[in-house]
């Protein structure tokens, strides 16, 4: 099994903070004014109601229905956990409210429906239909499902979809197509065996069906062995239009030759020796959530030759239907179609398998950390992979409007394309990507404040996220004890404490900055005080001397005090062509704010010196700079004593013939606002700036900050650029994820050192 990356402790923490629940509601529209109030509530939105009376079809134009989906279940097959009622499924199902949004901007609300029985569950459905463009029904038990969704789908006028049933076989088929494509077997030859004839297993032997595979080679088996034709015990009709004639009556005696296995059922339900008995080049797609019927290790430790998928993200080949539905519904909702059909579907599934056959981009290979390349450990795209957005609901609208479900047909399948395209944060794959390359990287860390309960969160969570060894400074006792009280006392034993008692290279460190200090008037007195009690000093020292490859600190005490201890080590200060970055990402925005950090009056050649130094980060968090230098004049106006050095800094650069755009000096609006900027055609950046080198550290200081406050903006940093060791120094507010943040910045920058 895969070690996980986070303790049972870690998944009740990320549910229950910020706040409790995965998702919350926030308004498209202002609601600030009487004005506002008066248009968006009475007497206004009377206009809307008498317009959608009249014409129902425009509530997709006046509601947010055309791009709202529900996702509703009971909770009677939650996961593979079985029958945990309505209430206990709620997690799930916010889950998938989030990943439909996250991955295919539809906006999406969980409804629990505390009933088991059939009627009274499509009744409420069917009442809340005029809210959603789409209705997605997610775990509910076979074969109540069935009868659910059947009877919705007559009775209600939007897409009603089972994503257990449909968008399991949709994904499940297109890694099947690929699988078999690698090991050269054809759909409509292979022996197939299906473990788990409820709502996943049934969907996905009737999609195969459909494409070729035959009934006489595919056996389906549950909790009572093969389905054959004449059993009557635990049957009904889905099951028995699915029934074998055959004397086979065990998982295993199934097994035995079989070119397939697909287990949509329960975790360990398959062995090794089930395994080993299956035809040369098998394919295995144990689905079962959240543990598989096997893993892939035990899989691969009798047959090498095997093909192996799971419907987890921490192993390759992930089969998950969160790779459907979210593109399913955000084709059909595109051309508001009233069902989701089979070409639908099939277009999915198609559409799908051609992706994982095309080769990787960079840009999927920079956030994985690794090359992808069409083979046994890469049937089917990953979840994050960022063309499933533009490539996947094109296909699945184009099948729509060919079968006859689209009530408003998409003209321009270019320019939607370019709109999916544009609905994508771009944020979630920056911090993605750093994620990757710190986890490839593997740098060791230390964390300089071992006596903060925020460091220390963020020194588990770095090591156990699996980004590479955090190395913590201060007392062992307290160490545990602070992590006993965070209730995290098991954390003790993983994490290496170091301190100037236990480390060997005490006497090598004093030495060190003695050699550096001496003339700067501290004595050997000084040096043990420094590097033997002060924790910055001391985990400087470390660094220096490759006892670890990236330093985090700063979160106990103010940034330039930090800096002053650090600059006893390392040449850190402005003289020395170090930089502070600030990323700050909002609404889908990343603009890098330089200098946040070091120097307190830059004049225009520090400044050109901070532009090229903010185009670096720019490029290693993968975007292309666009710098601005930015004041409160445009282009010389007002004219100011203050903007001079803005307007000279772009001279600078101008002899300094840099391979990147910049432009200055202008106003932020001019800046980051493209419609700002048409009134100066005459300038050289191509689109709006995001770079902003600011003229001095307390403009930087201000400007960051207001967006943290005001805005609730991420920051990321000050990112220390142009020392040549990775240091970052948090702020004083930092949370346990900004800390984890520039942890994954030191070390991503570890690897390139
Ligand atoms: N990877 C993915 O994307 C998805 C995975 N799944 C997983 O598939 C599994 C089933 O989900 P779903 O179809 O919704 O649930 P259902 O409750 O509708 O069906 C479960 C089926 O599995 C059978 N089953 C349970 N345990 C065993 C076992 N040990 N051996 C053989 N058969 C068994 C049951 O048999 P019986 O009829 O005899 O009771 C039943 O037919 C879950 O683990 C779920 O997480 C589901 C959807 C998507
Ligand atoms: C993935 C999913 O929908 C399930 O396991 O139920
Ligand atoms: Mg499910």
């Amino acid at each position: 099994m895969a070690k996980p990356r986070f303790t049972r402790e870690d998944a009740l923490n990320f549910h229950e903070a910020p706040s409790p629940g995965k998702w919350e509601v926030t308004a498209t529209v202002p609601m600030t004014t009487q004005r506002d109030l008066s248009l968006a509530y009475s007497p206004g939105v009377a206009i809307p109601c008498e317009v959608i009376a009249e014409h129902p079809e425009t509530a997709y134009d006046y509601t947010n229905k055309g791009n709202l989906v529900a996702v509703i279940s009971n909770g009677t097959a939650v996961l593979g956990l079985g029958n945990l009622g309505a209430l206990a499924s709620k997690p799930v199902m916010e889950g998938k409210s989030v990943l439909f949004k996250r991955f295919a901007d539809v906006n999406s609300i969980d409804i629990e429906l505390d009933t088991e029985d059939a009627d009274a569950f499509c009744n409420a459905v069917r009442l809340m239909g005029p809210s959603f463009g789409g209705i997605n029904l997610e775990d509910i038990k076979a074969p109540e499902c069935f009868i659910i969704e059947q009877r919705l789908k007559e009775e209600m006028d939007i897409p009603v979809f089972h994503d257990d049933q449909h968008g399991t076989a949709v994904i499940c088929a297109a890694g099947l197509l690929n699988a078999l494509h690698i090991s050269g077997k054809k759909i409509e030859d292979v022996r197939i065996v299906l473990n788990g004839a409820g709502a996943a297993g049934i969907a996905c032997l009737e999609l195969l069906k459909a494409m070729g595979a035959r009934h006489d080679n595919c056996i389906m088996c549950d909790t009572k062995g093969v389905i054959w034709q004449g059993r009557t015990i635990g049957m009904n009709q889905w099951k028995s239009a699915h029934a074998a004639n055959t004397s086979l009556r065990t998982l295993e005696e199934a097994m035995d030759g079989a070119d397939v296995f697909l287990g949509v059922s329960a975790k360990g339900a398959v062995t090794q020796a089930m395994v080993k008995s299956m035809a040369p080049n098998p394919v295995i797609f144990a689905m079962a959530n959240p543990d598989p019927e096997i893993t892939p290790e035990e899989a691969h430790e009798v047959r090498e030759d095997a093909i192996v998928a799971t419907g987890r993200s921490d192993y390759p080949n992930q089969v998950n239907n969160v790779l459907g539905f979210p593109y399913l519904f955000r084709g059909a909702l595109d051309i508001h179609a009233r069902a989701i059909n089979d070409a639908m579907k099939i277009a999915c599934a198609e559409a799908l398998a051609e992706l994982a056959r095309e080769e990787v981009p960079d840009e999927v290979a920079l956030a994985y950390g690794q090359k992808l390349s069409f083979g046994r450990d890469y049937i089917i795209p990953t979840p994050f992979d960022p063309r499933l957005i533009h490539r996947i609901p094109p296909a699945v609208a184009r099948a729509g409007m060919e079968t006859g479900v689209a009530r408003r047909e998409i003209a321009d399948m270019e320019q939607y394309e370019q709109a999916l395209k544009g609905r994508m944060d771009p944020t979630a794959s920056v911090l993605r990507g750093l994620n990757a390359r710190a986890r490839a990287a593997q740098a060791t860390m230390i964390f300089a404040e071992g006596d903060d309960p925020r460091v220390l969160r963020a020194a588990v969570q770095y090591q156990r996220s699996g980004f590479g060894k955090a190395l913590v400074v201060g007392r062992s006792d307290d160490v545990a004890e602070k992590l006993a009280a965070e209730g995290m006392a098991d954390a003790a034993a993983e994490l290496e404490v170091v301190n100037a008692a236990n480390t060997p290279h005490l006497d090598t460190y004093k030495a060190f900055l003695y050699r550096r200090l001496q003339r700067k008037g501290l004595d050997q007195h000084d040096i043990h005080r420094l590097a033997g009690r002060d924790r910055h000093v001391f985990a400087s020292l470390m660094l220096a001397h490759g006892h670890g490859d990236g330093m985090i600190t700063g979160a106990t005490r103010k940034s330039a005090h930090v800096m002053e201890l650090v600059n006893h080590v390392f040449d850190a200060g402005p003289h020395d062509g170090a930089v502070g970055v600030s990323v700050v990402m909002h609404n889908g925005r990343i603009v890098l704010i330089a200098d946040t950090l070091v120097h307190e009056w830059p004049d225009e050649e520090d400044l050109a010196d901070i532009a090229t130094q903010g185009a670096q980060v720019a490029r290693e968090l993968g975007l292309e700079p666009r710098v601005a230098f930015v004041s409160f004049s445009t282009f010389g106006y007002p004219v100011s004593e203050r903007a001079t050095k803005m307007h000279r800094a772009a001279e600078v650069l101008d002899g300094r013939n840099v391979d990147f755009e910049y432009e200055g000096e202008m106003a932020v609006d001019v800046a980051l606002n493209a419609k700002g900027q048409e009134n100066y055609p005459f300038s050289r950046l191509t689109g709006p700036a995001n770079v902003l080198v600011v003229p001095a550290r307390h403009s930087a200081s201000i400007s960051v900050k207001l967006m943290q406050e005001m805005a609730g903006a991420t920051i990321i940093g000050p990112i220390l650029s142009g020392v040549d060791k990775p240091i970052q120094i948090c702020s004083t507010v930092s949370t346990v994820n900004d800390i984890v943040n520039m942890a994954v910045m030191a070390a991503c920058k570890a690897r390139r050192a």
